[in-house]
């Protein structure tokens, strides 16, 4: 895939989102305010306008238990589950499966009353990253998804707004070993997930529409997602 015409902008900005990932809500920038809190599961957003509509990055952080970084990951990443666990997706169109950690997506979401319907075209890429803090626990896995040009799917000529978006889903597994020096299980696991989001509406909508749609959405989708991972992966082997 490092040939691929895309591969340097990918390497950058896995770089660029990976380390705003790692940065707490209190060090990068003031101005997050938690919006919504539901048992370990914190989201902040930062009010935010460009040309005048509202963008507001999104940064929510979760502690689950059960699940390894490289589930969340696979889950989120591969195609084969996002109708599952994705409840805004109308249609969804893997362009390209540039290699297997590598896919372009034309995704077309559900109309969101009054706004008109939205579609998006990005690249996503999962990855393993070497923990920089070099503790022996387990890597951090990340997927990253950004908008991108396809000229086969020219924008804002069909009935939908394009919406440019950068996501980026970092985790990391936490692994508690047993006392007893036995097999770790998924009761000695649980994975970190920190999940950024910035979603440009790329059309016109109203703010206080985009507000309230984002406040309902966001925690809605991630509880959904993450207890979705924890019942694919309960009875099978843990994947780290
Ligand atoms: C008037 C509304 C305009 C914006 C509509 C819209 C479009 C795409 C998206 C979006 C697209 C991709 C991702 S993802 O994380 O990459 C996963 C893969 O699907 C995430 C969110 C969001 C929203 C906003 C509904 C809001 C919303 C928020 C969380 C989930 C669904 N919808």
């Amino acid at each position: 895939a490092s040939s691929h015409p895309l591969w340097p902008d990918i390497e950058r900005k896995v770089a660029s989102q990976v380390s705003m990932a790692k940065l707490g809500v209190g060090e990068c920038g003031a101005g997050w305010q938690l919006f919504a809190e539901d048992g370990e599961m914190k989201m902040y957003r930062r009010e935010e306008e460009v040309d005048g509509l509202v963008v507001d990055p999104l940064k929510a952080v979760h502690v689950v238990k059960g699940i390894t970084g490289f589930e969340v990951c696979h889950h989120f990443f591969s195609p084969q589950y996002r109708y599952d666990w994705e409840t805004t997706l109308e249609h969804m169109v893997v362009v390209e499966t540039i290699s297997e950690d590598t896919i372009l997506f034309q995704q077309t979401h559900k109309r969101i009353w009054p706004a008109s319907q939205r579609d998006a075209v990005f690249w996503s890429h999962m990855r393993r990253l070497p923990d920089d803090q070099d503790r022996e626990g387990p890597d951090l896995w990340t997927v990253v998804n950004q908008s991108t040009e396809l000229p086969q799917y020219p924008a804002n000529t069909g009935k939908c707004v394009r919406v440019y978006l950068t996501v980026c889903l970092l985790c990391q597994t936490l692994v508690n070993p047993p006392k007893n020096g036995g097999p770790v299980t998924r009761d000695d696991i649980s994975c970190k997930i920190t999940y950024c989001s910035v979603v440009n509406p790329g059309g016109w909508a109203p703010a206080s529409v985009l507000r309230a749609v984002y406040k309902r959405e966001y925690p809605k989708f991630l509880k959904r997602f993450t207890a979705y991972v924890m019942s694919k992966t309960k009875d099978k082997p843990i994947r780290f």
